[in-house]
């Protein structure tokens, strides 16, 4: 017999392999519940409870603050210990009170004075929200339907538009004024996160350039906030024409717009952040 008749031979994995692998499956089967408890805690509010309950607040506070039923309290348990196991919020040894972690720092809700607000870092509810919205998982679960999809040329739809018809920014008309709003705001608060942190951090790479171009930057605050911190450095923003076409000169930075893929203004540096 040929050796290409010949069936390929399996690994046979040893028992300790085999437990280990379904716990692994199990594990990443079931990985989809990390980011929809987290979508469950930020609906019902719960960083925001324990904010201003002082910080701390134990499983009746959170039921009372959140007007839950109070039959809900071992449910409530069950889903802090997992959200607890996530990082999300910690809580003291005896697993009665629930504080906020530098995670859910990020979801207390709103931006008022009342609201920790350090750095401009804002609440990333929205992104949150948006980003395990239906029509993030409906994407999701039509990936393999995109992989199976002949396009035509020359350049494949998103997975989102595949599923959807839309980017998830154009998409006022097809899927609500709503969750278009949510989409928008969630990209709002998602470009502005951590910034402040890269500028003092990377002083040494803002000092050193001259002109740097923001690669796909946005409504321009990342470019605005280095020509602000930085004003040496002569700053330009690239991002399609629905995004900059109509924004204004501000003789802060200078916008262009266009394809990054057709071309890129030239200067000393490109930044790509994402
Ligand atoms: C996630 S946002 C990031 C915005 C910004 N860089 C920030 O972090 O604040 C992605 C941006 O890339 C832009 N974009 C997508 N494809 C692009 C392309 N081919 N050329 C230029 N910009 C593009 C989008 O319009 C959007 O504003």
């Amino acid at each position: 017999m040929a050796a290409s008749d010949q069936a390929p031979s399996m690994l046979v994995p040893t028992d300790d392999e085999m437990l280990q692998a379904q716990a692994e499956l199990w594990r990443h089967t079931f990985s989809y519940l990390t980011s929809m408890t987290l979508r469950c805690a930020v609906h019902l509010g719960i960083p925001t409870a324990i904010h201003r309950h002082g910080g701390a607040a134990s499983l009746p506070d959170l039921v009372t603050a959140l007007s839950l039923p109070t039959a809900k309290l071992p449910f409530l348990r069950r889903l802090m210990r997992l959200l607890v196991h996530s990082g999300i919020f910690a809580s003291d040894d005896a697993g009665t009170t629930y504080r906020l972690t530098p995670v859910s720092f990020f979801l207390v809700d709103g931006a008022t004075a009342a609201v920790p607000v350090v750095d401009g870092h804002l609440s990333q509810v929205p992104h949150v929200l948006a980003s395990t919205s239906r029509h993030c998982l409906d994407t999701v679960a039509g990936l393999a339907g995109w992989f199976w999809e002949d396009f035509p040329a020359p350049s494949p739809p998103s997975p989102f538009e595949h599923v959807h018809g839309v980017t998830p920014l154009e998409s006022t008309a097809r899927l609500g004024p709503e969750d278009a709003a949510l989409f928008q705001e969630g990209l709002r608060v998602y470009d502005a996160s951590g910034f402040a942190v890269v500028l003092r951090e990377c002083r040494d790479v803002f000092d050193s350039v001259e002109s740097l171009t923001d690669c796909d930057g946005g409504d321009g605050a990342a470019a605005r906030a280095i020509a602000e911190a930085f004003p040496h450095v002569k700053c330009t923003v690239l991002d399609l024409a629905r995004v900059v076409g109509d924004v204004p000169a501000d003789g802060v930075v200078e916008y262009v717009a266009g394809d990054m893929f057709d071309f890129i203004p030239p200067s000393q540096a490109v930044m790509l952040k994402v």
